[in-house]
């Protein structure tokens, strides 16, 4: 069925709203090599320090914004020893922190949406910063305000797809019941995984160097929307692929020490190899394919920004032009990859731009493709079109 004839339907879903936050503490790109090290008391270790800047550098990342302050990584020196068991005190920092910060993203969601919080009909909460049940939705659920009659979904450990896993299930929550209106939320403190540099491994260093905190927001429903409602993305179709024999490139786990996450340097050839075949498998039946209505170039793309060099890869396997991941490098530049919470921010940023008429010519393009990668190697993709681009105008 063509992608028109799916938005024709009824019950589709849509984006009604978006919001997002950050925690205050903010380090400048610039400056981390020399906070890091500093503050892990790792000065002794040059070699690991000049590699940081050197990655530091490269990284196309501005700023990030941390939970954890120097203060609190002194006080818990645990944090910063493999040898000592140190996941139940990440897990206490991350039980206060993550609530908070997730409800600062999804109050502004729910403000944005317009309609009181306690017409939320279901909560999907995701992470990678938590382990425990009754988990920080919990606490979030309350602190919103929401029904206790809502349903509560937590998804954990997804990696940098957490965000993008969570959206196919609010797709299909919201299409099963157009009273439904489902509150998606997540949110990431990498102080669950922080720690001091190692020598014997480099990832460490890199992961370190990337990866930041914050939370994202967005409300789902579908049906007739009510007065105060506002599409902004309808969610077309979804789809998933699990790359053979990738297992080792991307992994999560946690353990005694905190979560571990490993990214391949054959990360971004990998996805250079890789994509566009996901892509056409995943977009093709829909007839949105490279070489239908003018390629790739024609669509706009809400990419999750993993890093520098997997958005340089996303571009040059699918020929982009230059500009088409202005949102996804926006992002990536003030926040760092935040791991599932990130794909939000660039769905709010590639909005705003759409919005604001910035996108170099982005905003002519009425259907668009939101991509995360996730451990297996998993490529989350969700076909979208702009509310208000075609015939509702
Ligand atoms: C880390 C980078 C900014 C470095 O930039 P460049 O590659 O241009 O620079 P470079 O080749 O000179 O590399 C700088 C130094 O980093 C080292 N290096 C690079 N990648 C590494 C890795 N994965 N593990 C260990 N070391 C690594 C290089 O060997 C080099 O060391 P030396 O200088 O000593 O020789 C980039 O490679 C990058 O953006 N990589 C992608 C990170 C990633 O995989 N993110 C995805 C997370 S999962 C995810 O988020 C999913 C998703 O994307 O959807």
């Amino acid at each position: 069925m063509s992608a028109e004839a799916i938005l024709e339907q009824n019950q589709r879903a849509a984006v009604l709203a978006i919001g997002t936050a950050n925690p205050a503490n903010c380090v400048l790109q610039d400056e981390f090599p020399d906070w890091y090290f500093r503050v892990t008391r790792s000065e002794h270790d040059p070699k690991l320090k000049a590699k940081m800047k050197r990655i530091c550098e490269k990284s196309g990342i501005r700023k990030r914004h941390f939970h954890h302050t120097e203060e609190m990584i002194g006080s818990h020196p645990e944090l910063l020893d493999r040898a000592l068991p140190s996941l139940s005190a990440r897990l206490r920092i991350t039980a206060d922190a993550l609530p908070e910060l997730a409800a600062a993203a999804a109050e502004k969601a729910i403000a944005e949406w317009g309609r009181p919080a306690t017409d939320i009909t279901h909560l999907i909460f995701s992470t990678n910063s938590s382990g425990g049940v009754p988990g920080p939705d919990v606490r979030l659920a309350a602190l919103l305000g929401l029904r206790p009659t809502m349903q509560r979904t937590a998804l954990y450990l997804h990696g940098c797809s957490a965000g993008a896993a969570a959206f196919p299930v609010a797709k299909d929550l919201a299409e099963n019941d157009d009273r439904a209106r489902v509150l998606v939320v997540c949110a990431e403190a990498i102080v669950i995984g922080f720690g001091a540099p190692d020598e014997a491994n480099p990832n460490g260093v890199v992961v370190n160097s990337l990866f930041g905190d914050g939370a994202g927001a967005v409300v789902i429903g579908a049906g007739p929307v009510a007065a105060v409602e506002r599409p902004i993305f309808h969610m077309v179709s979804s789809s998933q692929a699990t790359l053979p024999g990738t297992e080792p490139a991307v992994w999560v786990r946690l353990g005694e020490s905190g979560l571990g996450y490993i990214v391949s340097a054959e990360l971004p050839a990998l996805v250079r190899g890789s994509i566009e075949k996901c892509l056409v498998d995943g977009v093709a039946p829909l007839g949105l394919a490279a070489g239908a209505r003018g390629g790739w170039n024609s669509l706009f793309w809400a990419m999750h920004p993993g890093g520098r060099a997997i958005l340089d890869s996303y571009e040059a396997a699918l020929g982009l032009e230059p500009g088409k991941l202005a949102a996804s490098r926006h992002v990536l530049g003030e926040y760092g990859n935040m791991l599932g919470a990130t794909i939000i921010f660039v769905l709010d940023e590639v909005r705003r731009r759409r919005q604001g008429g910035d996108v170099g010519g982005d905003v002519d393009c009425e259907w668009g493709v939101m991509l995360a990668l996730g451990p297996g190697l998993t490529v989350e993709t969700m076909v979208l079109h702009a509310a208000g681009s075609r015939d509702e105008k």
